[in-house]
């Protein structure tokens, strides 16, 4: 004890130091911000007052470029210090949570290494005093216990011994307490983290970082990063915390915010992680749903209809046989079968669905079909089917070009003939001449101009082309049925989800894209909902790119998968390298909540939860609809009044949500969360199972569980991915007879 006295005397006199340079740098990058704006404001006036105010003439330009140099240093200088602002000022707040005593192999003394959310330079003495989270020297941290350790840096591993690993409690800027951080100790702290109210934003976890997780967020030696991980792993925590990584790491390798791209199942989910690299105060990077990757590929924008929509239709069918053809139709077009179909389809479109016509000129014909055909079939064939077909139209109007010099004189005879006005018989040669161009030019876009939409109808509307074409592919029994199913959507001018993929892929096939040439890093949440073509698309898409990949195989919506899913990746996206990593531990849920939640998923599924107690699930059944809503107000309100600050009612799907909203509105405070929703910081919320995805509540109640609603496979999977978005608190509500998939919990 009076050891800790002495030591919590050192840390706090230490502590001291550290706000002290804090605040000196901080007073200093206010000034050279301050400084750099008067200076940006006087280069502005004086380009003002001294420089031509117009670009156009030599003179002009030459002036303004004098002001280019000086404009962007001033501009650098304002956002590097505005930089240095924000990161010392969160320093402020909690300069650092970690320290390690290291002494490497090569030296005698053990160095103390402060870590925290950035690093800290002593200016005077030239050293680092805080180290970022990120930095080599800090991995020792998440990865070692006290003794033998070893690091990578930059030039090579360095080795050597902990002596001591302490953790602070530092918030808004006051010291609270350390303590030294054995496995137990450090697990206490964790637990104490996990035990906190949920936000509707996602957290930052750096202090707490695991072995495991932190090995994924460093990974930086495979091209394809895969992580398999139960619910409440820290997927999406690792994710992003990866990202921050990626754009510290290594100078020359450094990722800019715009060179990473993140795909994420929904806007909600959009929302929710959009705090966390501002958190680690880095830039937020683009995140996009795989809806807004098909409207950004298409030419014409054709409209389809949303993934949300496509499995809120899934899940909300009612007609067994409707429903399992709609997923044999969806399933086999955004198959590998079907890309491959696609591949081929693409391949022979200008030998066998491409019309080349004879192009003809001044009475003789230029170019037969044939000959054109025949070029294009020539043309290299790593460009595109587009460029090549650009590429035919300029030479068609060059040649044009040229026997348009012959052509004037007979143009001109022509119109002396034909003229009324005998004045104006060489206008009208012009006038004639550009007729006989537009003419010739609409004839030759109409055959080189190619409709990924209609190319697409063709195939799926000719019969026999789509089984032409399957030479090698095996085919569904059903695919005449599906076909014909596929028709009669195809009628309806919104194309259905999997068709709008499958058009977009066709269009990636035979068209130009550069729109992501240049992203480096593509991050997939819930990896386990797509399907191989939407990860054909992709690698289209992201030619250039390496790729982190994260699902759960057990939290599939309208689909069984199994561990073949990171095979089949791996295969579509043909990596140099690629490892999968399997995390089984949950983070997010109580122990009694999550071996609940595993009578949902196969027996066998290994599966550890943090070891944090809290109430046994509920199953609660009522006699009426009316009784079973009085049951969910009276739940809400006892979570409200624990202190749970966010609380999910969630439904089966969109249909039910907006019944039991409107029937709970007058009665209870509650929002109803629609796709495109933003979120509320706190409340009950009325939520479907699809938008639930990736989110978490501290308390949560699952509408009408009863045998209707849940008797299929995919049902099943669906109560696991609503059981395992709790936190804290669990309860389930049904009136009738029970789904036979939940047998535990107590009923009562
Ligand atoms: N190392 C950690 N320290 C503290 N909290 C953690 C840690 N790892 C995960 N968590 C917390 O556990 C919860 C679940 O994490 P996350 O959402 O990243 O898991 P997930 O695997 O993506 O879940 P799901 O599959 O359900 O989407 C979050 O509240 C997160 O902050």
């Amino acid at each position: 004890m009076e050891n800790y006295e002495q030591e919590l005397n050192a840390e706090l006199a230490h502590y001291n130091e550290i706000l002290e340079v804090i605040h000196l740098q901080l007073e200093d990058a206010k000034k050279d911000n301050s400084k750099s704006i008067e200076d940006l404001r006087e280069t502005n006036r004086d380009m003002w007052e001294n420089a031509s105010h117009s670009a156009d003439d030599f003179d002009g330009a030459a002036q303004l470029s004098q002001f280019y140099q000086p404009l962007a240093s001033n501009t650098f200088a304002i956002e590097s210090s505005a930089k240095k602002i924000q990161l010392l000022e969160r320093l402020l707040q909690s300069a650092y949570f970690a320290r390690i005593d290291f002494c490497s192999a090569a030296k005698e003394q053990y160095e103390k290494v402060y870590i925290g959310r950035g690093t800290l330079f002593n200016d005077q003495e030239k050293g680092i005093i805080i180290y970022d989270w990120r930095s080599p020297i800090a991995s020792l941290f998440y990865r070692f216990e006290t003794g033998n350790a070893h690091y990578d840096a930059p030039g090579g591993r360095i080795a050597g011994d902990i002596g001591l690993k302490r953790q602070y409690e530092i918030k808004k800027g006051v010291f609270e307490y350390f303590f030294d951080a054995d496995v137990q100790i450090a697990d206490e702290f964790l637990r104490k983290m996990l035990s906190g109210n949920t936000s509707s934003k996602m957290k930052t976890i750096v202090e707490t970082i695991q072995k495991d997780q932190d090995i994924a967020i460093r990974d930086v030696t495979h091209d394809l990063l895969m992580v398999q991980g139960i619910a409440g792993s820290g997927k999406t925590s690792i994710a992003l915390h990866r990202v921050a990584y990626l754009k510290y790491q290594g100078l020359s390798s450094r990722l800019k915010s715009s060179d990473i791209i993140i795909l994420s199942p929904n806007t909600l989910f959009e929302q929710y992680i959009s705090n966390v690299l501002p958190e680690l105060g880095e830039d937020e990077v683009k995140s996009v749903v795989f809806d807004d990757l098909v409207t950004d590929s298409l030419p014409d924008k054709p409209a389809f209809q949303s993934r949300y929509n496509q499995t809120e239709m899934l899940i909300s069918c009612t007609s067994s046989t409707t429903k399992a053809l709609k997923k044999q139709s969806m399933e086999f077009k955004m198959s590998k079968a079907f890309s491959r179909i696609l591949n081929s389809y693409a391949d022979s479109l200008p030998t066998s669905h491409i019309v080349f016509p004879d192009i003809e000129y001044d009475g003789k014909t230029v170019f037969t079909g044939q000959y054109l055909k025949d070029r294009v079939l020539q043309m290299n064939g790593s460009i595109s089917l587009a460029v090549k077909l650009s590429h035919l139209r300029q030479h068609i109007f060059n040649e044009i070009h040229e026997m348009r010099k012959d052509r004037m004189p007979k143009l001109l005879r022509q119109a002396r003939e034909d003229s009324e006005h005998p004045f104006d018989w060489e206008e009208h040669a012009r006038e004639l001449s550009i007729e006989e161009s537009t003419l010739l030019a609409q004839k030759v876009d109409e055959f080189i101009k190619l409709d990924p939409v209609s190319l697409y109808k063709k195939l799926i509307d000719t019969d026999d082309l789509l089984l032409s074409l399957s030479a090698e592919t095996e085919l569904p029994n059903n695919i005449g049925e599906i076909l014909s199913y596929s028709r009669k959507q195809l009628a309806d001018s919104t194309l259905q989800n999997e068709d709008a993929l499958a058009v977009t892929y066709l269009q990636l096939l035979i068209g130009t894209n550069d729109t992501y040439r240049n992203i480096r890093q593509v991050v997939v949440d819930e990896a386990q909902d797509y399907y191989d073509l939407h990860f054909e698309i992709l690698k289209q898409l992201f030619p250039n790119a390496r790729y982190t990949i994260l699902g759960d195989i057990n939290q599939t919506i309208e689909k069984q998968e199994n561990m073949s899913l990171y095979e089949r990746i791996t295969d579509i996206l043909q990596p140099n390298s690629s490892c999968l990593m399997v995390m089984n531990k949950s983070f997010r849920c109580t122990k009694e909540i999550l071996s609940f939640s595993m009578q949902f998923l196969d027996d066998g599924t290994l599966f550890e939860s943090f070891n944090r107690g809290g109430d046994i699930p509920q199953v609660i059944k009522a006699d009426s609809i009316d009784l079973l809503d009085g049951k969910i107000i009276e739940e809400a309100v006892y979570s409200k009044n624990q202190g749970y600050q966010s609380i999910g009612i969630i439904c089966k799907d969109a249909q039910e949500s907006e019944s039991l909203y409107s029937r709970l509105k007058d009665r209870l405070s509650l929002h109803l969360v629609h796709s495109g929703e933003n979120l509320n910081t706190a409340g009950v919320f009325i939520i479907p199972i699809t938008m639930s995805k990736g989110l978490e509540f501290d308390s949560v109640l699952i509408y009408g569980v009863n045998k209707e609603s849940y008797h299929s496979t995919d049902d099943k999977k669906l109560l696991y991915i609503a059981s395992t978005r709790a936190l804290h608190r669990l309860n389930l509500f049904y009136t009738g007879e029970k789904s036979a998939f939940i047998g535990g919990g107590m009923g009562i």
